[in-house]
């Protein structure tokens, strides 16, 4: 997807909620536990009931690789659902040298018909640069992640500089891509740092997870990480989509999608 389109959508729907399709199987309703097509159908009630209220959706590769060649085969029905008016996501945070991670550009971008996929920045610039070379086709890189593990190696400071190393990861991909083909992720539990990453990065469009289950404060993220363009897709996966274990989680799932979107109109002016 193009950005202009992806601005224009998050402008006109007053909306930049991106939500995340982490289908555990051990969280179906009980109705739809041992069906077999119990987990497309769940994604696809929730697509139902949620795109309104919603610019985007990811999925987390992980919980459909689980399941070995059914998985693949739901994630494939389940990116064939989503309308072409949202931006979709894989989140399969993928890297590595140049031919594999073309590999991974072809199986995501290609294949699975992604928008998008999330990749790790750790093997330097030929592993990024492939998904890079797509028109229209975004990689999402890691900047700084919302778990306690971000810590351990993205804010440590390097000698040379005195900057934390995410903040040279964002200056270096930056300039490796472009803002209409390079998204970083910024976890929405990192809201403190994120006067800091526009500074680095005042144009490109972040990622932000973890709002809802992880206990980031989107209003917080929103007032300090929005730009012009907004420049923000916010996800939330599991406040969203196990709102309701029942049979009614599509209604509840969409009460939540619904929730947070109507703050976000607050927060576009
Ligand atoms: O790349 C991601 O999407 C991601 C990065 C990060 O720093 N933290 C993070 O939680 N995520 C993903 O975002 C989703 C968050 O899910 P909830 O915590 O259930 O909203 C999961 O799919 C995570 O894998």
């Amino acid at each position: 997807m193009q950005r202009s389109k992806l601005v224009s959508q998050i402008l006109e729907k007053k909306n930049y909620l991106c939500v995340g399709l982490d289908t555990d199987t051990e969280k179906l309703p009980a109705h739809l536990k041992n069906k077999p097509d119990g987990i497309f159908e769940f994604n696809k009630r929730i697509i139902d009931a949620t795109l309104e209220h919603c610019v985007s959706y990811k999925i987390n590769t992980a919980f459909y690789e689980s399941m070995g060649t059914k998985g693949w085969e739901i994630m494939q029905e389940t990116f064939n659902y989503i309308p072409d008016s949202h931006f979709k996501i894989a989140d399969a945070k993928r890297g590595d040298i140049g031919n594999t991670s073309h590999q991974y550009a072809i199986a995501f971008y290609e294949t699975l018909k992604a928008d998008a996929v999330t990749v790790a920045p750790y093997m330097g610039e030929d592993s990024i640069k492939p998904f890079l070379s797509y028109k229209d086709k975004w990689a999402i890189v890691l900047g700084l992640t919302s778990n306690a593990g971000s810590k351990d190696f993205q804010q440590l400071i390097l000698s040379d500089t005195g900057k934390p190393l995410y903040e040279t990861v964002l200056e270096t991909v930056a300039k490796w891509g472009n803002i209409d083909n390079t998204m970083f992720v910024t976890g929405a539990t990192k809201a403190d740092f994120f006067e800091d990453i526009r500074s680095v990065v005042p144009e490109h469009f972040l990622l932000v997870p973890g709002v809802g289950a992880q206990g980031g404060s989107l209003s917080e993220v929103s007032k300090k990480g929005a730009n012009k363009d907004i420049g923000l897709l916010i996800n939330a996966s599991r406040a969203i989509i196990y709102a309701s274990g029942g049979e009614d989680f599509d209604l509840a799932a969409s009460e939540a999608a619904k929730e947070i979107c109507n703050e976000m109109k607050g927060y576009i002016v």
